[in-house]
């Protein structure tokens, strides 16, 4: 069970790196790390779950936060009304951005990361819509396009495959800063 302990915070090389492509039929290691990386994540936005084991919600988890440096990221964005059935969830294996809006779009409060132990605060300029290629667990090839949150928080991962964190994509000059038809996404 991946906890918090397991997931390396800035300073640590890996999460600078660039991640290694991962190959298919998945190794019973890959396949492990893929069902660990899921299942933080769901233990994470599980209140009593998260309590009791003292973790931080999370709606996306990078191998390379885990100290591996791979190609593959779990994502698992939870429906408004916990009721229905999420908005997105998967392991996105080798994924590749292939088209994207000219609009950019940025979380109206900011991003966090939970390799990043500390508040950092400003726009994370982004794609407000993309085309995103990956694999799944089953080696199958997927072509999906999301918009919004569930856009953002896939390239919050991407980038995390790449070495990129998300305050790379904040403007120093001024951390607010927006393109008049900057999608505020709330
Ligand atoms: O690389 C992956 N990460 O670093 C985990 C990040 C990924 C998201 C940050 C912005 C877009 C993707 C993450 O999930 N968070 N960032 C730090 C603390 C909050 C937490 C979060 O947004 N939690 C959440 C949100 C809605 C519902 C449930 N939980
Ligand atoms: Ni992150």
């Amino acid at each position: 069970m991946i906890k918090m302990r397991d997931i390396i915070r800035e300073g640590n090389d890996t999460l600078r790196a660039e991640a290694k492509p991962v190959k298919f039929p998945l190794s019973p290691t890959d396949k492990k790390l893929a069902e660990d990386m899921m299942a933080y994540l769901e233990n994470s936005q599980d209140p009593e779950l998260a309590k009791k084991y003292g973790l931080r919600a999370g709606v996306g988890l990078a191998a390379p936060q885990v100290d591996i440096s791979k190609q593959m990221a779990a994502v698992l964005v939870p429906a408004e009304d916990d009721s229905a059935k999420p908005v997105f969830k998967d392991v996105i294996i080798n994924p590749v951005i292939i088209s994207h809006s000219v609009q950019a779009g940025a979380l109206t409060e900011g991003e966090g990361c939970l390799s990043v132990d500390r508040d950092i605060s400003g726009y994370v300029i982004r794609h407000d819509r993309i085309t995103l290629r990956y694999y799944n667990m089953a080696g199958e090839q997927k072509k999906i396009r999301l918009k919004n949150y569930p856009a953002i928080v896939c390239q919050h991962e991407i980038d995390h495959l790449h070495g990129i964190l998300f305050y790379d994509h904040i403007n120093d000059d001024n951390p607010f800063a927006a393109e008049d038809d900057l999608v505020l996404i709330s």
